[in-house]
């Protein structure tokens, strides 16, 4: 019977420096996994390694450069607050850990072992499950143990799109955000892209965003003219999940809006995706297309809200509810 529970806080990796060689040995490890990219390994790695990684390391590094903070990649700083918030409100141990790059999920795990649990909940820091993501995660916890004749109890934290607490935090946070900074005319939700073909054969990324959306769009009492969908970040030559954020936006410009507010749900812990991606380029692509502000809600990150809807996912499952 377990009890000492322990919760292991897992995001996706980042990497160490916003260096070409750093983000090229972080892309390696990312984009060699088959639950990413389903391209079959013969024909993937000679591209990845001959073509993608010399090209794509270089550009990226830069752009890391533009956010990176005095303390690291922003998504392991704010991941790592967040694992710290939820220590001080959870009894019991807390650790981080990604998929890719380290603390790995085995030093997570083995640090939790080492702390006496003999219970571990898995919370992956996405909302919104996808075989791209939370898979994966999943997938490797279960290699990890197949190699060990010992193995704690383990809870996993599938998804949590539509959790009153995570949508409560994500509308007091753009309501806080509007009576400080007033209100644009339309906003904006953008979720990480996935290929159109993943949700085709069974993903169930999209219908859980648009889950999220609608009932940020409810709490908020948004009208339907007031708000939209869509998905960034895409990669390769595929067809991804529609309608993009970037053509939304410049299509938005070009129709004679002139500010928009974007917030992207889907990311817990602001990173790349959103402090360069949307904080920076996409507010160029709305102003470039006739737009006057692109307004970027941050991410939840640690605030007050976030922790507390969290610790209040994870109690029921510690035994503390
Ligand atoms: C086929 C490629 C990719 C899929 C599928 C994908 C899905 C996916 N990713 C996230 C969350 C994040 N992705 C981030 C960065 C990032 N994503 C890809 C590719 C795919 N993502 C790449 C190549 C990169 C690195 C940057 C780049 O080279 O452009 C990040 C930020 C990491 C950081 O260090 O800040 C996050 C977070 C989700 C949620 C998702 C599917 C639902
Ligand atoms: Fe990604
Ligand atoms: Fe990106």
């Amino acid at each position: 019977m377990a009890a000492n529970p322990g919760v292991l806080v897992v995001n996706l990796g980042t990497p160490q420096a916003p260096t070409a060689a750093a983000v090229r040995t972080y892309l390696a490890e990312f984009l060699s996994d088959t639950r990413v990219v389903e391209i079959p390994a013969l024909l993937w790695r000679p591209l990845l390694f001959g073509l993608i990684l010399p090209l794509r390391s270089r550009r990226v590094a830069h752009n890391y450069a533009t956010i990176w903070m005095d303390e690291g990649s922003p998504l392991a700083v704010y991941t790592q607050r967040i694992a710290d918030g939820l220590r001080q409100q959870l009894r019991c141990p807390v650790e981080t850990a990604y998929r890719y790059g380290t603390p790995s999920l085995e030093q997570g795990l083995d640090r939790l072992s080492a702390l006496g649990c003999d219970e571990i909940i898995v919370l992956p820091l996405y909302p919104q499950f996808s075989a791209t993501t939370s898979a994966t995660v999943f997938d490797r916890i279960a290699q990890i143990y197949r190699q060990r004749r010992a193995m704690p109890a383990l809870q996993w934290i599938a998804d949590y799109a539509t959790d009153p607490g995570y949508i409560s935090a994500l509308a007091q946070s753009v309501q806080q955000h509007w009576a400080e900074h007033g209100r644009n005319e339309r906003l904006l939700m953008s979720f990480h892209g996935l290929p159109q073909r993943n949700v085709s054969l069974g993903d169930p990324y999209q219908a859980q965003c648009e889950a999220t959306a609608r009932a940020l769009a409810d709490a908020l009492e948004l009208s339907p003219d007031e708000w939209a969908l869509s998905y960034q970040s895409r990669f390769g030559k595929q067809v991804w999940l529609q309608p993009y954020t970037e053509p939304t936006l410049a299509e938005w410009a070009e129709g004679g809006l002139r500010s928009v507010d974007i917030i992207c749900p889907g990311f817990p812990a602001d990173c790349l995706e959103t402090l360069e991606e949307i904080r920076i380029q996409a507010a160029e692509t709305f102003c470039e297309a006739g737009g006057e502000t692109l307004t970027y809600i941050p991410a939840l990150n640690d605030n007050p809200q976030h922790i507390q809807a969290l610790a209040a996912l994870l109690s029921p499952r510690l035994g503390q509810a």
